[in-house]
């Protein structure tokens, strides 16, 4: 579903991305956690297109990035840590904007939006200006934006920041479902508690480097994901 081959980011002499590797299947839901300017949004950015890597190879549920950006956006979706939208509308009308970019049909996106806003708890102030908001809010309007057209493969980056605790708890059975239904996600995460509860698969990155990868029992063992990272980070310091 989700394939990068020795990705490579470079910000002018700073290497923000240093030949990454690392794939997901159908299925497999993964964190991706590391501290502050590890290379996370990087990557994530890299993997939907808005960043050019300087090499390395993405492929969305087989086809390139760079190749087929249109074909890849209609199968994935990205939820970006601080959401740009056009403030001026309201909900339902961005909503309805995303929905027409992508195609998606009266009847779907109606049902689509009503079962999301439902689920996050969010109806009530779609018919508001975005723009009066809070933080919590836009950024539940934007996952249900992210999801409307029923995306194969979805790229999270931080996505519990500001949401309530039950949007919360929502959005998690939300993501256990989609991958239980063959989706897959790659999320960042400053969170381990929950990537532990959540995720069959973690990957962990320090300085743009891949330190951790694998199935989630396995990287953590015996210990919890917590002692695992803390550790990982003292001995590659
Ligand atoms: N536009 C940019 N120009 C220059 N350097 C950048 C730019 N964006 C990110 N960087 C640098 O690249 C590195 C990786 O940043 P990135 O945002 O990918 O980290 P992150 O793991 O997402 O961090 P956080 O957990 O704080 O969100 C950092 O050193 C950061 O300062």
């Amino acid at each position: 579903m989700l394939n990068i081959q020795n990705l490579t980011k470079r910000y002018g002499s700073k290497t923000a991305v240093d030949n990454l590797s690392l794939s997901l299947e159908a299925g497999e839901i993964c964190a991706f956690i590391g501290h502050n300017g590890a290379g996370k949004t990087t990557t994530l950015k890299a993997c939907c297109g808005l960043l050019t890597p300087d090499s390395g190879e993405i492929t969305i549920d087989g086809m390139s990035i760079r190749e087929k950006p249109i074909e890849c956006k209609r199968v994935m979706a990205y939820i970006p840590d601080n959401p740009d939208m056009y403030e001026f509308l309201t909900g339902y009308e961005y909503l309805n904007f995303v929905a027409d970019v992508y195609g998606v049909s009266k009847a779907d996106r109606e049902a689509r939006i009503q079962e999301l806003g439902t689920l996050l708890g969010i109806t009530d102030a779609l018919g508001g200006a975005i723009s009066e908001c809070s933080h919590g809010m836009k950024q539940k309007i934007a996952i249900i934006a992210a999801l409307i057209h029923k995306p194969k493969l979805i790229l999270m980056d931080e996505p519990f920041v500001g949401l309530d605790p039950v949007a919360a708890h929502q959005l998690k059975n939300l993501m256990a479902e989609h991958c239980a239904a063959g989706g897959a996600i790659f999320f960042s995460t400053h969170v381990l508690e929950v990537a532990e509860k959540l995720c069959n698969k973690v990957a962990i990155i320090k300085n743009g480097k891949l330190i951790a990868y694998g199935p989630m029992d396995e990287v953590r063992g015996d210990s919890s994901l917590e002692t695992v990272f803390l550790e990982l980070e003292e001995e590659k310091a």
